[in-house]
Order: structure tokens, then sequence, then C-alpha cells
């Protein structure tokens, strides 16, 4: 093509074109935009570098109320992903910093004993603080975010089918769809991506567990939708057509819709399995701290969906590719679940006695959720003035609990960064709170189990079941998201064994 053409396609781009650049780029544009406003409008520009006075955090604030949010959206739309926003800072600042994103001060708390400290004080000196875009996402009635008193009330009530009880169904369940699953796309030969075929198990396994659906135009609807609301946790809160955040939030709204047609359907007398929903709709005439609202179910099933899908799907898709490049984990990982495979009848489920069976495979999961990090920091807000390891915290700010810091940390870690299941040999930690892949305390994971028997199922049917060739390994990460993920998605063939 001349010189002339490609300059005049830059200049008047198509249609199509205006909208992918508005769709990739918007967040950054937007935050660009109102920096630029913010320096014509504000005569002094506070860009100083705040230093380490006694007491004090060292980091850069950046601009006034935006401070440093154009550098955190384009670092997090760069193939490293957006925890490089912080471990540049670390580099610069050491590892105690504070910067300024959408308005607020955030510090990163790099030590399993400030966890400990912040755990200990959840719901008193700090309590939960998303970005606006993530509360946005899930809704005002999320576990996530409600106050204290409504968060002890509604995790009561979601905490039945993540019992240890309901644990055999789930894996029953979960276990058919993925055998399925499996072996269609063994048959095919076709290459597939590991990711999306994990966020689609681990959707559709919600979505039969919590409501009992199994019509596949709805469970499709489910996965894409809730995945655009999840896509929206890392965008420019601003109602813009083509942005991350409109399109997360037009989704939010099909899905809450789909939801009450549910309710209503199940309330209008129709005859439906014992699941989650119809638990919690049997519950109408009881007192108030005995049910949920319409709107905290529907919250709450949107935030369970959400929570489980993208952590657990993320950690499936790391296993594989870790045991690819660790070849003798691989092998001894294969030794022992075709044990397990060869002892069970054929053509029967994996059950819940299985997993107790895989003493191996619980060390390989850890260490995938160790090395992987898929919830890159745990965020809090100090709820007062208080100090952290010596280090002042005034109240209002958000305190991110940096576990990604905490499990890469040498000093606790030897080798941090080689994947070696055998550190888990030793039953104890090698120091209180320094392993915390599933948080801890009063708002730890509501689905530890539920995550650690899904990776483990997963784990022992293509282990057992196949060899895989990976074909593509581009380490770039998947652009705008809060969970580390490979912009692969990581594509496999498999082949049964
Ligand atoms: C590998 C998979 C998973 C990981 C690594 C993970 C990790 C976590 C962590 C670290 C927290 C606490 C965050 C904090 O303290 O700020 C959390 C909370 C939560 N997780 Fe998970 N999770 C996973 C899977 C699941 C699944 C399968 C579900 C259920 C469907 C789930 C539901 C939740 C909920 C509802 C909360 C909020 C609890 C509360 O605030 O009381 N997660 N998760």
């Amino acid at each position: 093509m001349a010189t002339f053409e490609i300059f005049s396609k830059m200049l008047n781009p198509s249609r199509e074109e205006l909208l992918l650049f508005v769709k990739n780029y918007s967040d950054i544009l937007i935050a660009a935009l109102l920096s630029i406003v913010t320096v014509l409008l504000v005569p002094k520009i506070a860009r100083g570098r705040v230093t380490s006075s006694k007491g004090s955090i060292p980091g850069g604030l950046g601009l006034p109320i935006f401070g440093e949010t154009l550098s955190f959206l384009s670092t997090s739309n760069s193939a490293k992903g957006c925890y490089d926003f912080v471990r540049r800072r670390r580099m610069l600042y050491g590892d105690w910093f504070k910067t300024r994103l959408f308005g607020k001060i955030h510090v990163y708390v790099p030590s399993s004993e400030g966890a400990r400290t912040i755990f200990a004080s959840d719901f008193a000196t700090f309590d939960k603080a998303y970005l606006k875009p993530m509360s946005d996402a899930v809704g005002v009635d999320s576990l996530l975010v409600v106050a204290q008193e409504t968060h002890r009330r509604i995790r009561r009530l979601l905490s039945d089918p993540f019992s240890m009880s309901s644990l055999p169904t789930f894996i029953q369940k979960l276990d058919k769809i993925l055998c399925q699953e499996l072996k269609t796309r063994e048959e095919s030969g076709e290459k597939f991506s590991v990711l999306a075929l994990s966020m689609k198990l681990t959707s559709d396994a919600m979505c039969t567990l919590l409501m009992s659906v199994t019509d596949d135009k709805i469970l499709r609807m489910f996965e894409h939708d809730c995945a655009l609301v999840s896509d929206a946790m890392i965008s420019f809160p601003v109602m813009i057509p083509g942005t991350r955040y409109y399109n997360g939030m037009k989704a939010r709204a099909r899905v809450m819709k789909v939801f009450k047609d549910m309710i209503a359907e199940r309330r209008s007398g129709k005859e439906y399995s014992d699941d989650f929903l119809q638990s919690m709709i049997e519950r109408d005439t009881c007192p108030d701290n005995e049910k949920l609202t319409d709107a905290e179910i529907m919250d709450n099933l949107l935030t369970l969906i959400i929570a489980g899908q993208t952590t657990t799907s993320a950690a499936m898709m790391w296993s594989l590719k870790f045991l690819d490049e660790n070849r003798e984990v691989l092998d001894r990982l294969r030794e022992e679940q075709l044990t397990i495979a060869r002892a069970r009848p054929e053509g029967a489920s994996a059950t819940h006695e299985d997993i107790k069976n895989m003493p191996y495979c619980v060390k390989v999961m850890k260490e995938t959720l160790r090395l992987a990090n898929v919830l890159v920091w745990f965020p809090r807000v100090a709820t007062s003035d208080c100090t952290l390891e010596g280090f002042e915290i005034k109240k209002g700010w958000r305190v991110n609990i940096d576990v990604t810091r905490i499990h890469m940390n040498p000093d606790l870690f030897p080798n941090p960064t080689q994947f070696d299941p055998s550190r888990f040999d030793v039953p104890e930690m090698p120091k209180p709170y320094s392993y915390i892949p599933f948080g801890s305390g009063p708002r730890s994971c509501l689905g530890t189990n539920m995550a650690k028997a899904t990776i483990m199922i997963f784990l022992h049917r293509v282990v057992s079941g196949y060899s895989w060739t990976i074909h593509d390994w581009d380490p770039s990460l998947e652009k705008m998201s809060h969970i580390p993920r490979l912009s692969s998605g990581l594509p496999i063939t498999l082949k049964a064994l």
C-alpha cells in the first residue's frame, strides 16, 4: 500500500476501526482527558514525591484527585497486567509505598504481619473497600460490599451451598460436565483455549448448583454476560457507549432481568429442584434477619458466579501451564492420578473420597495458587487513624494486603518463581499468614472448598486421561483484567492416554 494510502486510512478510520479503538483505549482516553482538565484547572499541581519521614509511607501521589490513575490504567492495559503498577513502585520506593488511585490514597501492605493485623481487625479498624467500578459491577447488596451486620446475615444465609456437606453433589455435577467437555474436545482434535473451557465449566457448574439452570442458551448468556460484568471491574466508571464499564453495566442489567424473571416464575408455584435459589424463596415468610430480599438474592447470585468463575478458571489455566513447564512434577502427579482412576469402576464419577486420596495433587493445587496469585491484592479501607508496623495510616486510606508480594517473598518461599509443590511437604507454613490465597478471618473466601475441589477434579481428569500440547507460549497477560490471565488463554490440543 502506498504511503499516502496508509496515512489516508489512519486519518479516515472506518466505523469498525473507531469502535475498536474506543473499546480498547476508552478508559485511558477518559482518564487522560480528566487529568488534562485537572492540570488546566488546578493552578499548582502538587506532583511532588512524598518521601519517607519517620512513620510516614513513601510514594508518589501524582496529580490531585486523579493521582496515578492514568498510570494504573495504562499499566493494566499492557501485557504485563495491573500488578506491574505495584511492582514498579516497589522498585522505586521499597516494600511499603503509597499512591493515589481514583481519588483515594492507597497503601500496599507487603508483609504477613501486616496481613495478620488487618485480617484480625476486619470490621473494626478496617473494612472492605472496592474501587467504584468493582462495587458497581457486583451491586450494593453484594456480600463483597455490604456493611458488617448485613454481611454477617448474608454470609450465614449464603454458606449452605458451599458447606462440606454440599461438596459431594457439586463434585459429581462438575465431573459429569467436565468429562463430556474434555471428550468432545479430544475427539474434535482441534485446538482450544484452556481458559475458555474453564470459564465455561465453572460458570455452568455454578449456575447448575445455585439455580439448576440446564438450558444451554441461558447458560451461554450467563457465561457471556457475567464475563462482561467482570471485565468492567477495571474500567473508568462513566456510562459512555462502547466502553467496558458501559458494556458491563448493560450486561449486569440483562443478568438481573433474568434473575428477576426466574424468581417470579418460582413464586408463581412452578416446581423446581432443591437448589440455593429455591431455599432462599422458601424463606419468604421468615423474619427479616432470616432471609434475603430479592435485591440481595440477585446481587449475590451474580457475585457468586463472578467470584467463583474468574478466579477458579484462571487457576485451572495456570495449573496446566506450570505442569507443562515442570515435567517431573507432571509425571509424579500422573502416577498418583492414574492409581485413583484405575481403582474406579469404568464410567463412574469422581467422588469427594477420591479427592481425599490425592496428597500430591493438593500440593500441586496449593503451589499453583501461590504462584498464580489470581487475586493480586485484597482491598480494605481504614475506618480510623492507626499504625501498621510503625507506619501511619489515616482514616479513609485504602489499605491493600499485597498477597502477591507475600507469596513471592524469598524469605518465606525460597526461590519463589520456581513451581515447586514440595514446599508444601511440611504441614506448617514458614510463618503465620504467609500463605493466604483464600484470605482469612470473617471475610475469607466463601468458596474455598469448592475452588479447591474444582481445581483438583480438573487436574485429575486431564492428567489421568490425556496428554496435551501447548500451541502458544506467549507470556503476555490479558489487558485490563484484575485477574492475571494469559491473553492467549493457553491454547492446547488433547490426546487420550
Ligand atoms: C481459586 C479460586 C478462588 C480464590 C483464589 C479465591 C480467593 C478469595 C479471597 C482471597 C477472598 C477474600 C478477599 C479479601 O479478603 O478481600 C475471597 C472472597 C470471596 N470468595 Fe473466593 N476465591 C476463589 C474461588 C471462589 C469460589 C469458587 C467462590 C464461590 C462461588 C468464591 C466466593 C467468594 C466470596 C463470596 C467471597 C467474599 C466473602 C466475604 O466477603 O465474606 N470464591 N475469595
